[in-house]
């Protein structure tokens, strides 16, 4: 596994296997690509509207701080070092993909996009996204950034109804908390305002208080991530069975990598918990990495034996298992349930089965709309091998 975990999974490279040589370079082993020339860059091939996996948009003012977004999220890259990024001018793709449950493509804009370029075609992107994340500097005035996010989201909804809108009030480390409630109050008031006053009350923004200098931003981004699994619910009910009967009082499913909860029971997430969560994800792959390593090189820090236990001293217990090669249970509960152990490892492994069962399901879904839309793809193929222009 990489560092980023973006290893590339036989799926993928079936998923790849249609491409051009020039779109497969810009996947290749999950690297980011960032386009030559602006001209080719915007105008791109339509081969990727076939793709099968959700695309997320980064979109917003220059210096909101999208690249930073992607590199701590995704790189790991540490907060401090952002401020050496350079400015985006060009689109740049990246393939994130952990696991079956977290792959998609980011793709990160540079600040100023011209609807009236000739050269974007926005349509086309618009087409294949899932989701689009709007990024405002909540540090910086916001009202050049509030008009450019009704005008993207007008654009891009025309395209695409379906695409999940999604806010981000970002950088809200300087500000304390009631400013932020401020902030947010009046950035979502404006935002709908302006949408209603056009007649598009049905537009749905999300909203999120974010900041790349804690867990904000993770947070937000497994919501983001969350929205675009269809198997969503039935990882929800899972979790629910799983924690009734083994008298767990919260539980997450981790994207170890990225540290994205792809999904929680139903109860609420409190943001502590959630740290607490990724800090004992840091800390079983640290230790994991000092004194698990066989010096094979091959050895994953992170396999089928990693779990871990941690006694807190507030009488609660921190319990990591492996579910699949890329995800964590991650559980809180009582020191009296935790004496039960026995029950609780039972039903871990039928929760494992059942997470098993659904994983291959999706990945047969993955497979058959592969297929599909290959055999689109393979219709708007002229037989002399030259692609037709999509309708
Ligand atoms: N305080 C604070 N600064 C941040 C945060 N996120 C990003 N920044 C800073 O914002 C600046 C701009 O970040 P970038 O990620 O380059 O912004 P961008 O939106 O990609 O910029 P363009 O490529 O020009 O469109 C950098 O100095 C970052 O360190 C945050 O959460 N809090």
């Amino acid at each position: 596994m990489t560092p980023e975990g973006r290893e590339k999974y036989p799926e993928e490279e079936e998923a790849l296997a249609y491409y051009d040589d020039d779109d497969l370079d810009a996947f290749a082993d999950g690297d980011a690509s960032c386009g030559g020339g602006e001209g080719e860059v915007l105008a791109f091939s339509d081969s990727f509207s076939s793709e099968v996996k959700p695309r997320i948009l980064l979109m917003g003012l220059r210096r909101s701080g999208k690249s930073s977004i992607q590199k701590v999220v995704f790189h790991k890259m540490s907060p401090n070092e952002t401020l050496f990024l350079e400015s985006t001018n060009k689109i740049c793709r990246e393939d994130v993909s952990n696991s079956s449950f977290v792959s998609f493509q980011i793709w990160d804009f540079p600040g100023q996009i011209d609807f009236f370029d000739p050269t974007f075609d926005y349509e086309m992107i618009f087409r294949g996204t899932g989701a689009l994340i709007f990024v405002i500097d909540s540090q910086d005035d916001y009202v050049e950034a509030l008009s450019r996010l009704h005008l993207t989201v007008t654009r891009a909804y025309k395209v695409n109804p379906d695409i999940n809108f999604e806010v981000f009030i970002h950088k809200v480390d300087g500000l304390s908390d009631d400013h932020k409630i401020e902030k947010q109050r009046d950035i979502h008031k404006r935002a709908n305002d302006d949408l209603a006053d056009a007649g598009l009350e049905r537009i749905h923004l999300s909203f999120y208080l974010t900041s790349i200098y804690d867990h904000s931003i993770f947070e937000a981004f497994s919501k983001v991530v969350q929205k675009l699994i269809p198997q969503l619910p039935t990882l929800e009910n899972l979790l629910n069975i799983f924690i009734s009967n083994s008298g767990i009082e919260k539980a997450f499913l981790f994207d170890v990598v990225s540290k994205i909860y792809i999904a929680t029971d139903s109860s609420p997430v409190d943001m502590q918990t959630y740290e607490v969560c990724c800090d004992m994800i840091d800390v079983v792959i640290d230790i994991s990495c000092i004194y698990g390593l066989t010096g094979d090189a091959a050895g994953s820090p992170y396999d089928k034996e990693s779990m871990a236990i941690i006694h807190l001293n507030n009488t609660t217990v921190m319990y990591l298992k492996e579910v699949t090669k890329f995800l964590a249970l991650v559980c809180f509960l009582r020191e009296e349930s935790f004496e039960r152990k026995g029950l609780i490892d039972y039903n871990f492994h039928c929760f494992k089965k059942a997470i098993e069962e659904v994983f291959d399901v999706r990945l047969k879904v993955q497979k058959s709309r592969k297929l599909l839309s290959q055999r689109r793809w393979s219709k708007l193929t002229t037989p002399n091998g030259t692609q037709a222009q999509p309708h």
